[in-house]
């Protein structure tokens, strides 16, 4: 397979989409990594199995229904496995293998069909000590924007997932890109005070905008450095319950098309305003695990 991703929104070839069968029981309160899942374990409302598999077949439709080639994980028993974003990422021919927390690391084994198909060139394993997310990678043109938390107790942080040491590791891997890192806001306690990853407080759709939480950013001059990227104009900035719901966590199959969930009525009214078709799913049981639609996808090629 030849990879080819270089932005979030030129049209969608091939994606493999996470998937929700024999996720495992409900984990225990210290078993959990996000805040938003022990917010439901505690309150009773973690998500049941068949609903997130429900809710992942009406994506994987969609995908299909506009010709995209949708690949899934080996189902791994009583595993969760429904963010296959995070455990790697493509940026123009490349596949880097996430260096993801340890309570997610057999994700990967679940893809090796589709990893013994690349040429082994263009298979990156980072060094041990740079964490990263596929969450926090955004291949943007000439730019790779990455969210990360430099904090001197990141290790205290679940939450953290991508380092500086991965920052610097991939401004040497492309040292034709600027990568430009986004220091986020980390809470292991209050779902609405946690940019778990960029994409959960960020991301570009369209062909010049963005969608945008200001308190996802522990630095005011670079959420200013990103909004200024598209123009304030072209910027929908939403609240902290909006990035509570997930709503800068949509999926682009082009720049014309999302796949956006049906309860962002704000958000996807904003996006037909631009001339961006909006396919909506109910996506509110896998949103209760901090994760949405850009989530649970993995691009491997866009034209
Ligand atoms: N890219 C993302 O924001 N992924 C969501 C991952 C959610 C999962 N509960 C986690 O904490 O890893």
């Amino acid at each position: 397979m030849k990879l080819h991703i270089n932005n979030e929104t030129s049209k969608l070839k091939s994606v493999i989409l996470g998937v929700a069968n024999s996720n495992g029981p409900q984990p225990k309160l210290e078993e959990a990594y996000d805040p938003k899942s022990i917010k439901h374990i505690k309150e009773g409302t973690y998500p049941e199995e068949s609903d997130m598999i429900e809710e992942l077949e009406e994506v994987a439709s969609i995908l299909k229904k506009h010709n995209v080639e949708v690949l899934r994980p080996r189902i791994i028993e009583n595993y969760n496995q429904i963010f296959s974003r995070d455990i790697g990422f493509v940026i123009e021919d490349k596949f880097i293998r996430a260096n993801i927390l340890p309570d997610r690391e057999k994700e990967i084994k679940a893809i090796d069909f589709v990893l013994e198909t690349i040429d082994p060139d263009k298979k990156i394993k980072l060094p041990d000590n740079c964490h990263v997310e596929g969450g926090d990678v955004m291949p943007y043109g000439d730019f790779i924007l990455v969210g990360t938390y430099r904090g001197e107790d990141y290790a205290d942080y679940i939450t953290a997932r991508t380092n500086v040491e991965a920052v610097e590791e991939l401004q040497r891997l492309f040292p034709h890109k600027t990568v430009k890192s986004f220091n986020l806001r980390k809470s292991n306690t209050d779902p609405k005070a946690n940019a778990l990853h960029l994409d959960c407080c960020f991301q570009p759709v369209g062909d010049k905008y963005a969608i945008i939480h200001r308190n996802g950013f522990l630095e005011e001059e670079e959420y200013e450095w990103l909004v200024s990227l598209f123009g304030k104009e072209n910027v929908l900035e939403i609240d902290s319950q909006e990035m509570f719901d997930m709503n800068s966590n949509i999926f682009s199959i082009s720049e014309s098309l999302v796949i956006s969930d049906v309860h962002f009525t704000r958000l996807n009214d904003w996006l037909r305003s631009k001339g961006i078709q909006v396919e909506t799913v109910n996506y509110r049981e896998i949103a209760k695990q901090e994760g949405l639609l850009r989530c649970s996808t993995l691009p491997l090629i866009r034209e």
